[in-house]
């Protein structure tokens, strides 16, 4: 389940993806979502996100997932996060407090494994191609049966005149994928920024989406 080599993304420090300050999208709109502190976020595909220390600093437990060791690695070195390792069969569990990753890949992890509510997906779902997005959707509901809301921030763009990742999602993909389980709120559609190596592919703009899930 590894077909981009997002490994290797970190290996080469080719993560345009990451940003050095919490997304403003998360702390405008995360209000929205009625977790209150010490509830559980769980942060999918998370790799080294401040949106984690964001969550963290506002009272929350953050749960991530991540593939790269270097990336969970940098993201408790960079916070300054005392941590203990653990191995769980092919995951890696970083606990620190109120904040843990597990580390190994996403799709193998175990039924009911993450006891979350809420979950944030920035740069998560966009990061798989289109064949690996219902499988997705339907390992977060396997190990996370228990998910009431969900804050997800997607990109719409020309994703054939520029290589992905990331892919496009507009609104509709977002139906089409998740509107069997969820109620769907677009709360803001906005123009952004690309990331230097997509400006060097010639795009000027990405429009981002964000949108509340609610479970039906
Ligand atoms: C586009 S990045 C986004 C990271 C983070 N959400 C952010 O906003 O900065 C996608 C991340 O997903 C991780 N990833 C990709 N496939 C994965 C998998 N199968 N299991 C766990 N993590 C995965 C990659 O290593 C990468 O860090």
């Amino acid at each position: 389940m590894d077909d981009i080599n997002w490994r290797s993304h970190w290996e080469s420090n080719n993560i345009g993806f990451h940003l050095d300050q919490a997304n403003p999208m998360l702390i405008k709109h995360w209000p929205k979502i009625r977790a209150m502190p010490k509830d559980m976020v769980f942060v999918p595909l998370c790799g080294k996100s401040l949106d984690m220390a964001e969550l963290h600093k506002q009272g929350h437990f953050v749960l991530g997932s991540e593939l790269s060791e270097i990336a969970v690695d940098a993201f408790f070195t960079e916070q300054n996060l005392d941590h203990t390792r653990h191995n769980a069969g092919e995951h890696e569990y970083w606990s620190g407090d109120r904040l843990a990753i597990i580390q190994g890949d996403y799709f193998t992890l175990a039924e009911d494994s993450v006891p979350a509510r809420f979950v944030y997906d920035r740069a998560a779902l966009i990061a798989l191609p289109p064949d690996m997005q219902k499988p997705y959707i339907e390992q977060l509901l396997h190990i996370a049966p228990d998910i009431e809301q969900i804050l997800l921030i997607t990109v719409e763009y020309d994703d054939t005149a520029a290589a992905p990742p990331p892919f496009s999602i507009p609104p509709a993909r977002v139906k089409e994928l998740y509107g069997e389980y969820f109620e769907i709120d677009l709360l803001e559609t906005r123009d952004t920024k690309p990331s230097p190596r997509k400006q060097a592919q010639g795009l000027k703009v990405i429009t981002e989406h964000v949108f509340k899930l609610d479970r039906k």
